[in-house]
């Protein structure tokens, strides 16, 4: 509020989105200027974290005397749609540089005379996002105002951060900068389980489906491919989950985050694509990185939601694969334990990855201490052997060319969904909620014998906290059946031989004469 730069770090889900748009909101309503211009600019690295930053400040200013206009203009794809939006002068526009760039140049926005405050978000990312030269020339080229006061916020500070720092702040207070990456234990559970490819399908089944994980659920993979496989695994023994990767069009992804939020699916299989890019830049710096909009492969760049994003009371984070950096795992997992709430987070880990969760341990302060901060996940797979076999079989079927198919319809359906969700649930919000995206995608595969687990597959240790439902199915055989001794008021009540009566005399049917003569 005093208008000083600032740097602000704070561990994921702390509540940064608020940090800064509660002073900006203030700010805005104590503006003696009436004139309306775009007086503040947020630049996010995904099109997903401009709908929730815009949807953010829409609640926190719902109840504010003085309407403040906010425009996101990250997600639409056509640049023209955004031109009557633009010419309306919000007081906050949100995007990713590459977009606010391309509207500058096109001079649809124009900050140079009234912008007052620039705020970077998720500040760790801008730059592994690819978003540097865009950033640059935005700062550099007489695109802003001389002076204007700037935020970063970010939930790391790495060299990026530190680089951005350089380029955009004056003088900055710092704040909370030796603050822990991710909530402490007593909020926050991370474990590891050493297992190979094979087990770790194994593992996730049991885990779902005898309920050892309850509760809303992201699985992280490492690209698209991994989250249809996993779909189509899982799909087999009838567990419903939904995949979230850069194919899919904004909206859909914005409308399963949001419907995953509101408790509509308790699985999200979510590719965390900017983890291989990312591995992948290491030491080359991004040279000639493509951004701001579709690559090659029909990927979105401007995709990331191991970042930033708000789902709200997930209870566990599960890396099916691992992350390939440290800040990718304190991202994903800060998708659990946010604000105030607790949260576990698993990682499966090969053999061949432990050198990696040796890093990961040292970033997060583990490596001096005698105890692990992703303490080991103690399981016995042994006991889980019975359940291989189908696993197996399940496993096998989810073929490339299974896979291939179930992409390209769910990118149809996707597609003709995302028409859907621009236009009419403007008109039918209520209808908003009947549109689902953990349809199976292969239907062919999927086998109904494999929904249930006979109750001999579980292991005897597993029983008592297997799903309470497996334990009613068991008290109900329980009851006498042809092949068990009979209960004694069964006995008494059910049974033919004691309880049929025989009575004499009674009129004869005509059937029952003919019958007799
Ligand atoms: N003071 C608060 N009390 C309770 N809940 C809060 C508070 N501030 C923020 N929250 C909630 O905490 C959640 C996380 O907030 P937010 O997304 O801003 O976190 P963040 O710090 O930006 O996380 P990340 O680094 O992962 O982007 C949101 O659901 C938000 O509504």
């Amino acid at each position: 509020m005093e208008g000083k730069d600032l740097l602000a770090r704070a561990r994921t889900g702390s509540g940064k989105t608020a940090a800064y748009s509660i002073p900006i909101i203030q700010s805005l309503l104590q503006s003696t200027v009436s004139e309306q211009a775009v007086r503040v600019l947020i630049l996010i690295p995904t099109k997903e974290l401009g709908h929730q930053v815009q949807q953010m400040v829409r609640q926190l200013t719902t109840y504010c005397a003085r309407d403040i206009k906010i425009a996101d203009i990250s997600g639409q794809a056509d640049i023209s749609a955004q031109r009557p939006i633009l010419m309306e002068k919000p007081d906050i526009v949100v995007g990713t540089p590459s977009r606010v760039l391309i509207h500058i140049n096109q001079k649809t926005l124009c900050l140079r005379e009234s912008l007052q405050v620039l705020v970077i978000d998720e500040a760790d990312l801008i730059f592994s996002f690819g978003f540097e030269d865009d950033l640059k020339s935005l700062l550099c080229f007489s695109k802003l105002p001389n002076i204007y006061q700037s935020y970063l916020m970010s939930a790391t500070f790495n060299e990026d951060v530190q680089a951005l720092k350089e380029l955009v702040l004056h003088n900055p207070v710092t704040l909370k900068l030796e603050e822990s990456q991710l909530p402490d234990s007593s909020q926050l559970t991370q474990y590891h389980i050493q297992c190979e490819e094979e087990d770790k399908f194994l593992l996730l089944y049991t885990l779902l489906k005898l309920s050892l994980i309850r509760g809303k659920t992201i699985i992280f993979v490492n690209n698209v491919e991994r989250s249809y496989r996993l779909k189509l695994f899982l799909e087999q023994f009838s567990i419903p989950s939904c995949v979230l990767n850069s194919e899919l069009p904004v909206q859909s992804r914005c409308h399963i985050i949001a419907q995953f939020n509101r408790g509509f699916y308790d699985y999200i299989i979510a590719s965390d694509e900017q983890a291989l890019s990312e591995a992948k830049a290491k030491g080359k710096k991004q040279a000639g990185k493509k951004k701001g909009g579709k690559t090659d492969k029909g990927q979105d760049s401007e995709y990331g939601v191991s970042r930033g994003i708000d789902f709200q009371n997930v209870s566990t984070v599960l890396n099916f694969d691992f992350p390939l950096s440290v800040d990718s795992y304190i991202h994903r997992a800060g998708r659990t334990a946010r604000a105030n709430n607790p949260g576990v987070a698993l990682t499966f880990v090969a053999h061949t990855e432990l050198s990696l969760l040796k890093d990961i341990e040292e970033a997060l302060g583990g490596a001096s201490s005698e105890e692990c901060v992703l303490r080991p996940y103690r399981f016995r797979m042994e006991e889980v052997e019975g359940f291989r076999y189908r696993c197996r079989d399940a496993m096998r079927s989810v073929t490339k060319q299974a896979i291939k198919e179930a992409r390209l319809k769910e990118i149809k359906e996707e597609l003709l969904n995302s028409e859907k969700l621009k236009t009419y649930f403007e008109d039918n919000p209520r209808d908003f909620n009947l549109l689902r995206h953990d349809r199976p995608l292969h239907p062919a595969i999927v086998k109904p014998h494999l929904k249930n687990v006979p109750d001999y597959l579980i292991p005897p240790s597993l029983r008592s906290i297997a799903n309470p439902l497996l334990k009613k199915k068991k008290r109900k055989r329980m009851q006498p059946g042809p092949t068990s001794a009979p209960s004694k008021k069964f006995r008494k009540t059910q049974n033919p031989l004691r309880t049929f009566k025989y009575t004499r005399g009674k009129k004869r049917t005509g059937a029952k004469k003919k019958a007799e003569s």
